[in-house]
């Protein structure tokens, strides 16, 4: 069993602090790292990897510190977001660069054991500037794997990798996860993370904001306050109803509707229809107001 645990660890670049004072624990299955953009997932990544040393606080892998520790290397594998920079290589030339580098004792059947489990055996012989975003994805892959680690770690896997190969791409992670893989992708939309990850670890400004399954995850962001925007025929008569829902927690008149905070969304939804109903009252908007992700980020921060 491998386990990677983050101690109090912080990353900071000058005056920007990228990584805050964040423990966790990724063990085996599959893990999502899920925060939006300049969260710190990449950062957080390049430190579990042993790529980047944190200012203060440790990453240990199975107990020992990751930094300058060259055994815990092989026993790591990083898909990085960016992409292969040698474009004029083949598959195969590409993911033997790696196993070379690893200075594997069978390079060449180590290359094409990790071709085989990315299903990349025949493309392997073109060159890289020819494949699709997904066959790309498995290159990379297939690179990372080749010296197989007990850790794999990938960075936005699914970014512009279309869907039919993306659900392939799900089920090989799914595969290693079930195999006792310590497997931890990096995500800013949660329905991804939801599908594929056992556990989920929430990143937002640095910050660990939240960890659990996906179930927990999911409750915390939609038990969060929600604003709502209404429209009637009657917004006046609508308001006096609502601010008597123990469901609403204020009510705002704007110059085109109402403003409502709802803090039950599930009491609100139901009930919304039928209040209306009762009254005569014809709705003619219902929309959310606030549903970006960021807002829901936010919230879990400042809880
Ligand atoms: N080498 C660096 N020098 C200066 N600032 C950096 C450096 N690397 C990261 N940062 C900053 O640290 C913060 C976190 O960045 P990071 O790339 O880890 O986030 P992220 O969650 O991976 O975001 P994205 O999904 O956009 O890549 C950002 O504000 C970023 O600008």
């Amino acid at each position: 069993m491998t386990e990677i645990v983050l101690d109090r660890v912080s990353r900071w670049f000058g005056n920007v602090v990228a990584v805050n004072d964040v423990s966790m624990r990724i063990g085996p299955g599959v893990t999502g790292l899920l925060g939006p953009n300049g969260a710190g997932k990449t950062t957080l990544m390049a430190m579990m990897t042993g790529f980047l040393a944190p200012s203060s606080g440790e990453v240990t892998l199975d107990g020992r510190p990751l930094w300058r520790n060259t055994d815990a290397y092989r026993l790591i594998g990083l898909v990085p977001e960016r992409e292969i920079s040698f474009g004029y290589l083949t598959g195969r030339q590409f993911v033997r660069a790696n196993a070379d580098l690893h200075r594997l004792p069978d390079a060449a059947a180590a290359t094409e054991r990790a071709l085989e489990r990315v299903a990349m055996v025949e493309p392997a012989g073109r060159k890289i500037d020819t494949y699709s975003k997904g066959m790309r994805q498995r290159v990379k892959i297939a690179a990372a794997l080749v010296h197989e680690p007990a850790v794999l770690m990938l960075d936005e896997p699914f970014n512009g990798v279309d869907p039919r190969q993306r659900m392939e791409l799900m089920e090989l992670l799914r595969q290693m996860g079930e195999e006792g893989h310590t497997i931890l992708f990096s995500s800013h939309i949660l329905e991804e993370v939801e599908r594929l990850a056992r556990h989920i670890e929430v990143v937002v400004s640095g910050r660990h904001a939240a960890s659990g399954d996906f179930g927990a995850i999911r409750r915390l962001m939609t038990d969060r306050p929600v604003q709502y925007f209404l429209r009637s025929d009657d917004d006046r008569a609508l308001a006096t109803l609502l601010v008597a829902q123990p469901s609403v927690r204020a009510v705002r008149f704007t110059d085109a509707g109402i403003d409502v905070e709802v803090s039950d969304l599930g009491q609100f939804a139901h009930g919304l229809p039928r209040w209306a109903r009762e009254r005569d009252l014809l709705l003619r908007e219902v929309s959310p107001s606030d549903e970006s992700l960021e807002s829901v980020f936010s919230y879990l921060v400042a809880r």
